[in-house]
């Protein structure tokens, strides 16, 4: 299988570096507007094989989607990050016209393909993909959930004093500093509630903590962070492509799923070949659907943008 990432920038690079050497594909095709960046960084990349043992063919093209023709999966990361004190609705003025553009070139080759959405504001992005590309709902997944939930797991691991891989815990709703939901009353410890072991303040901590989870790390980086939403962005890819079904959180279509319509928005689906397969109804208690539900209002005003484009 081909893979396609635009964008060589921080997070697209490092999306393409877990793929290479996870060997996800034969071929991996990195793409973006900027002059020699994604040849560069291909290339790169290239050079790692003989000391990582990977046989990935890592190819960069600037800006010519004749190079992705064919791909499979097409993971989007193209446009600007935020800078500290910005919110990530801020980037919507940008990154839509680049979102929108990129979704069009990519299907003219690669009318197959599955497309994960990982630009900001990734709610909205995910629904202008959904809407400028006609695709089946199945094939368009927005990538947010999935790093918030491994943030989830960093705070509570140092709360718990425990290791992040005996945690099972997941964040729905937006990708946004306050339209997000870790979901604390299903975060277990090898099964165990966490409640069991943390204090109500120090469950609210690890909450709002996991929350401005990706502003902590704009405010220390300057920009905003790569390392944990490349990894993210590949596991989503390795779920796909190895048909692993695995249950993640990801910014999907919903048509009357947890109460919504007409909106895309992160809750608990199935991820395998066809792409998001099938969403997990975690029957939601009255103040989580309430926070839900305001959560789908705020990120239904910031789709009103798209209107105007
Ligand atoms: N959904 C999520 O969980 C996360 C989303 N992000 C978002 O991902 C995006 C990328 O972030 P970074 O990689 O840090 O930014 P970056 O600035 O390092 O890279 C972005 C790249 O996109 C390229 N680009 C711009 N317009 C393009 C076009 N029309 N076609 C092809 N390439 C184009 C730029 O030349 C640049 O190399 C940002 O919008 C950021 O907010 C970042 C982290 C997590
Ligand atoms: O914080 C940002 O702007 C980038 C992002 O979405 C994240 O790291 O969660």
């Amino acid at each position: 299988m081909k893979i396609t990432v635009v964008g060589a920038g921080a997070v697209g690079a490092t999306v393409a570096d877990n793929i290479a050497r996870k060997e996800l594909c034969e071929e991996l095709v990195l793409l973006d507007i900027k002059e020699g960046l994604a040849e560069g960084k291909a290339l790169d990349m290239t050079q790692t094989a003989a000391l990582l043992g990977f046989d990935t063919r890592i190819t960069g093209s600037t800006n010519d989607y004749s190079k992705t023709a064919g791909s499979g999966v097409v993971v989007i990361t193209s446009g600007i990050p935020r800078k500290p004190g910005m919110t990530r609705e801020e980037l919507i003025g940008t990154n839509a016209n680049i979102v929108k553009g990129v979704t069009e070139n990519i299907l003219k080759h690669s009318p197959d393909a599955i497309i994960i959405v990982i630009s900001n504001p990734m709610d909205t992005m995910t629904m202008l993909a959904l809407q400028s590309s006609g695709i089946p709902k199945n094939r368009i997944i927005g990538m947010g959930g999935i790093l918030d939930s491994a943030r989830f797991k960093c705070y509570l691991s140092a709360a718990l004093g425990c290791s992040p891989n005996d945690l099972n815990a997941t964040v729905i709703g937006g990708h946004g500093d306050t339209t997000m939901i870790p979901l604390i009353r299903y975060a277990t410890w090898n099964s165990v509630p966490v409640s069991t072991f943390l204090s109500e303040e120090q469950q609210q901590k690890v909450v709002s903590d996991t929350m401005v989870g990706g502003a902590t790390l704009t405010k220390l980086i300057g920009t905003s962070a790569w390392y944990a939403p490349g990894a993210a962005g590949a596991a989503l890819v390795e779920s796909i492509v190895r048909d692993e079904k695995r249950l993640f959180s990801c910014c999907v279509s919903l048509e009357g799923e947890y109460g919504q319509s007409d909106i895309c928005l992160g809750v608990p689906v199935i991820i395998g070949k066809n792409g998001w397969e099938r969403i997990v109804d975690y029957k939601l208690d009255e103040n989580e659907q309430a926070l839900f539900n305001k959560s789908a209002d705020a990120v239904r005003s910031m789709n009103d943008v798209l209107k105007t484009l």
